[in-house]
C-alpha cells in the first residue's frame, strides 16, 4: 500500500454552471486520482450536508487534509473515509461538507487503483468483478425540480431490461431519447431539456406516459429486445405535509390515493421501476405500495433512505421497499455507500447506483455500479456529464 502524500482541492464547474469541489490525491509511489462532487436539486431532507464549494474547500483544507497527507494509505479506503469522518466530527459532514468528503474519498480510491494499475471497479469490487453489468436507467422526459412548467413526475426512465449488453442498452436509451423528440415534434409540442438532459415538455403526466410508452415500444421493435420504462416520482416534492396530500397541479391525492395511483400505473404501463413514489418520511405508505406491487416492479427509496444505513435498516424492518438508490454524495464517502449496498443486498434489496442532477465528468459511479454488481445504474441518457459515465461503462464492458 502507498501513503497519500498530497490532497489538492479546487472549485470547478458542475453541469448546472455552479461551483463544485474537485479533489486530487497523489501517493508516495506516484499514484494519482481525481474526483469531483455532484449536487442534487431535489435533495432528501436527511442527506449529508453539502456546503458552498469555497467553504467546503477551506474547511477540508483546515480539518481533513492534515489528517490524510502522510498519514493514511490510499488503498485502505476504510481508513481514508474514517479520517474524513474523524476530521469532520459530525454525523452529516456539517463541518467539511459532504461535497469535500466525497471528492476526496473518490479521488483516493482512484489514486489507489492507479497505484495498483487496476481499473477502479476492480480495486473497489475485487479481481473477479467485471462479468456482470448494470442496466442503465435513462431519463428521457422529466420535470419536477429539474425543469419548471414540465411534468409533475420528475423522471420518466427508459429501461432496456432485455438488452444483451450494457453497450446495447446505452444506445437503446439514447435512441428512446431521440424517439421522444420525434413524437413530440409530430404532436407539435416544443420541448427544452431539463437539468439531466431529459426532454421537459409542458405536457401533463398522462400525455408523458403516452409519449414514453410509444417511444419505448418503437425502440424495442427497432432493436429487437425489451425496452420498458420506470419513474422517479420524487414524491417528497409533491407532498404537502400540512394538508397531507400530494399535489399534481390542481389534482390532489391523499396517501391512499397516491398508493392506488402508482399501483395502477405499474399495472397499466408494466413499469419496471418506481423511485420515491411517496413522501420521504412515509415508510408505511412505501410499505403499502411494496406489498401491492413489489413482486412486479422495483420500489426504490432515494429521498427515503438517502444512502444511510440507519434509515435503510428502518426500511428493511418495515418492508418499505425492494430497492435502494445509492448516491455517494448523499452520505459522503465510498465506504458508507458500500455499507448501504451491502446492507441492502443482504436483505434482498436491489442496489441502484445513481448520479445527481448536477454532475461533472467524473466517472466513479460507473465503476461503483460494476464493482457492486448493481442490477441498475441511473445516469441519464444524453449530455456530456451523463455520457461520461455511460461511455465509461461501454469501455469497461469492452475491456473487462
Ligand atoms: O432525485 C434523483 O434521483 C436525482 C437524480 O436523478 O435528482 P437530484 O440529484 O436532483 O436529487
Ligand atoms: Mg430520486
Amino acid at each position: 500500500m502507498t501513503l497519500i502524500t498530497e490532497v489538492r482541492l479546487r472549485r470547478i464547474l458542475d453541469s448546472r454552471g455552479n461551483p463544485t469541489v474537485e479533489a486530487e490525491v497523489s501517493t508516495e509511489s506516484g499514484g494519482f486520482g481525481r474526483g469531483a462532487a455532484p449536487s442534487g436539486a431535489s435533495t432528501g431532507a436527511h442527506e449529508a450536508v453539502s456546503l458552498p464549494a469555497d467553504e467546503a474547500i477551506a474547511a477540508a483544507r483546515e480539518h481533513a487534509v492534515p489528517r490524510i497527507e502522510g498519514q493514511v494509505y490510499a488503498g485502505d479506503q476504510r481508513s481514508v473515509d474514517a479520517a474524513l469522518r474523524a476530521a469532520d466530527g459530525t454525523d452529516d459532514f456539517g463541518t467539511i461538507g459532504a461535497n469535500s468528503a466525497v471528492a476526496i474519498s473518490m479521488a483516493s480510491a482512484k489514486a489507489a487503483a492507479d497505484t495498483l494499475g487496476a481499473p477502479l471497479y476492480q480495486h473497489l469490487g475485487g479481481a473477479f468483478r467485471g462479468n456482470t453489468f448494470p442496466t442503465p436507467l435513462g431519463n428521457v422526459v422529466g420535470g419536477g425540480e429539474h425543469a419548471k412548467e414540465a411534468t409533475h413526475i420528475q423522471e420518466f426512465l427508459s429501461a432496456p431490461v432485455g438488452a444483451p449488453s450494457v453497450t446495447d442498452a446505452v444506445f437503446a436509451n439514447a435512441r428512446v431519447h431521440g424517439a421522444v423528440s420525434e413524437i413530440l415534434d409530430d404532436r407539435d409540442i416544443p420541448a427544452a431539456k431539463g437539468d439531466e438532459g431529459a426532454w421537459a415538455p409542458a405536457i401533463d403526466d398522462e400525455e408523458a406516459f403516452e409519449v414514453v410508452a410509444e417511444a419505448t415500444d418503437t425502440v424495442a421493435d427497432e432493436v429487437g429486445f425489451e425496452v420498458g420504462f420506470g419513474l422517479d416520482v420524487a414524491a417528497a416534492e409533491l407532498y404537502d405535509p400540512d394538508d397531507g396530500v400530494y399535489r399534481y397541479g390542481d389534482v390532489e391525492r391523499t396517501t391512499d390515493e397516491q398508493v392506488e395511483y402508482v399501483a395502477d400505473l405499474v399495472d397499466e404501463y408494466d413499469l419496471v421501476y418506481v423511485e420515491d413514489p411517496l413522501d420521504e418520511e412515509d415508510f408505511s405508505g412505501f410499505a403499502d405500495l411494496t406489498a401491492k406491487v413489489g413482486s412486479e416492479t422495483l420500489v426504490c427509496g432515494d429521498d427515503l433512505f438517502v444512502t444511510n444505513t440507519e434509515r435503510l435498516a428502518r426500511g428493511i424492518d418495515e418492508a418499505a421497499a425492494n430497492a435502494i438508490l445509492v448516491k455517494p454524495n448523499q452520505i459522503g464517502t465510498l465506504s458508507d455507500a458500500f455499507d448501504a449496498v451491502e446492507l441492502g443486498v443482504e436483505n434482498g434489496l436491489a442496489p441502484v447506483i445513481s448520479h445527481r442532477s448536477g454532475e461533472t465528468e467524473d466517472t466513479t459511479i460507473a465503476h461503483l455500479a460494476v464493482a457492486t454488481d448493481a442490477p441498475f445504474v441511473k445516469t441519464g441518457a444524453v449530455g456530456g456529464e451523463r455520457t461520461a459515465k455511460l461511455n465509461e461503462l461501454i469501455r469497461i464492458e469492452e475491456t473487462a
